[in-house]
């Protein structure tokens, strides 16, 4: 059988994200040849470093290249500054409207081992599904003196549509259906974990915004084909209190985007570090591999990043592009890696650098 070839955009960005995205690389160059898998990559620039050198975060050319050649794409971190800088907005966020990449997809699971301690001692597994394009994240912001008093008054808009929300809800019911199917037992009992989508929201006090997107998310997950599932709802704050006393409870949440982005940071916490959590930016025409975390410029250069937030990242960006064989090699190998814990990142109270966790891993697969 002649390999298929996948053509993959990297870009590195700034920070630690330079250290992990060639592991990422390295991991899809060390896949075994059984998978029948190719790769071929081309380096796209974006970030905060490359706004400060030519005056752009997201070169056109970073966008054509992913939309006309990628069929998938990693991407690290950016640098993104926290006052207003003229000209410079998120590459990362824009990148997800521009690309049309609609679903944030955040696995969160714990491998328990006793190399490292997690703060939650059994076993999490849930997955958080984020809507990637609207909400607060439309950046509709404006600035202007307060008509009452001193000062000024700042807004922005929180924007939320039913085809965004019905689009995100049915994507997490068709991942909650895989999940369920998955877990299945050979023998036909049924598995110890409900099959579930919790439906996150703050529709008590922002009912018009908050409220189109938990009823619309409420329909689209009403289909049959989510039959044999568990909906339900939560209001997010106390999704918070019950996430962190018992997330062993949930399996597929989903949300919109600002909420998502907080759940996942939290349960990330949850299961040992930032480092471990990986994400797919999922739409029509190409896939998106991203850890969830940032560019940790408390650690940039030192050599000690974490890389399996970004190889996980593989993983899911292997799953979403229809090759769930490829994402079980990766996903097994950096399982085995954490629970036999001879190759531990600082971040997870190890010694191991970026360089030897990736090599540990690249040996497993
Ligand atoms: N998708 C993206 O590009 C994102 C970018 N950012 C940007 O990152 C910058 C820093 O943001 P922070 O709030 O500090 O969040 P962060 O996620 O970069 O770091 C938070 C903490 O987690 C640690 N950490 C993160 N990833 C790690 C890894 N792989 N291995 C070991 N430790 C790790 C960091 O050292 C730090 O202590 C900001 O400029 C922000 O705009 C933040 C979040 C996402
Ligand atoms: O810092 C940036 O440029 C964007 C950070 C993006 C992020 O935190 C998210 O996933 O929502």
């Amino acid at each position: 059988m002649a390999a298929r070839t996948l053509r993959i955009g990297l870009i590195p960005g700034d920070g630690i994200g330079r250290e992990v995205i060639p592991a990422g690389r390295r991991i899809l160059e060390s896949l075994p040849s059984s998978l029948g898998l190719k790769f071929d990559f081309v380096d796209l620039d974006a970030g905060y470093e490359h706004f400060k050198a030519f005056g752009t975060a997201l070169p056109e050319k970073t966008v054509e290249t992913l939309q006309k050649e990628c069929d998938g794409a990693l991407f690290g971190a950016v640098s993104s500054p926290t006052n207003k800088v003229a000209g410079y907005t998120s590459p990362i966020v824009a990148l997800r409207k521009r690309l049309s990449l609609y679903a944030n997809v955040r696995p969160c699971k714990t491998v328990l081992s006793p190399a490292f301690r997690s703060p939650s001692t059994s076993p999490i597994d849930l997955v958080i599904v984020r809507e990637n394009t609207e909400d607060l994240y439309v950046k509709e912001e404006k600035t202007y003196p307060d008509p009452n008093g001193d000062g000024q008054i700042a807004e922005a808009i929180k924007r939320i549509s039913t085809q965004a929300s019905r689009r995100i809800a049915t994507i997490a019911g068709e991942i909650a259906a895989r999940r369920q199917k998955m877990r299945q037992k050979p023998n036909g009992e049924a598995a110890q974990k409900e099959a579930m989508v919790t439906i996150t929201h703050k529709s008590n006090v922002l009912s018009q915004t908050d409220g189109l997107f938990r009823s619309t998310a409420r329909e689209a997950l009403a289909a049959p084909a989510f039959s044999s599932l568990k909906i339900e709802e939560q209001i997010v704050d106390s999704m918070v209190y019950k996430l962190f006393l018992q997330p062993q409870y949930y399996d597929v949440i989903v949300a919109p985007n600002l909420y998502g982005d907080l759940l996942s940071d939290g349960a990330a916490a949850l299961v040992g570090s930032l480092g471990l959590v990986p994400s797919a930016n999922v739409g029509e025409d190409i896939v998106m591999g991203e850890p969830c975390h940032g560019s940790a410029p408390d650690i940039e250069g030192k050599g000690i990043a974490n890389p399996v937030a970004t190889i996980r990242s593989v993983g899911c960006m292997l799953e979403f592009l229809n090759q769930p064989e490829a994402a079980d090699v990766i996903y097994n190998a950096v399982d085995e890696g954490l629970r036999e814990g001879k190759f531990i990142s600082p971040d997870l109270g190890g010694k191991a650098s970026t360089e030897e966790v990736m090599d540990d891993i690249v040996r497993r697969l």
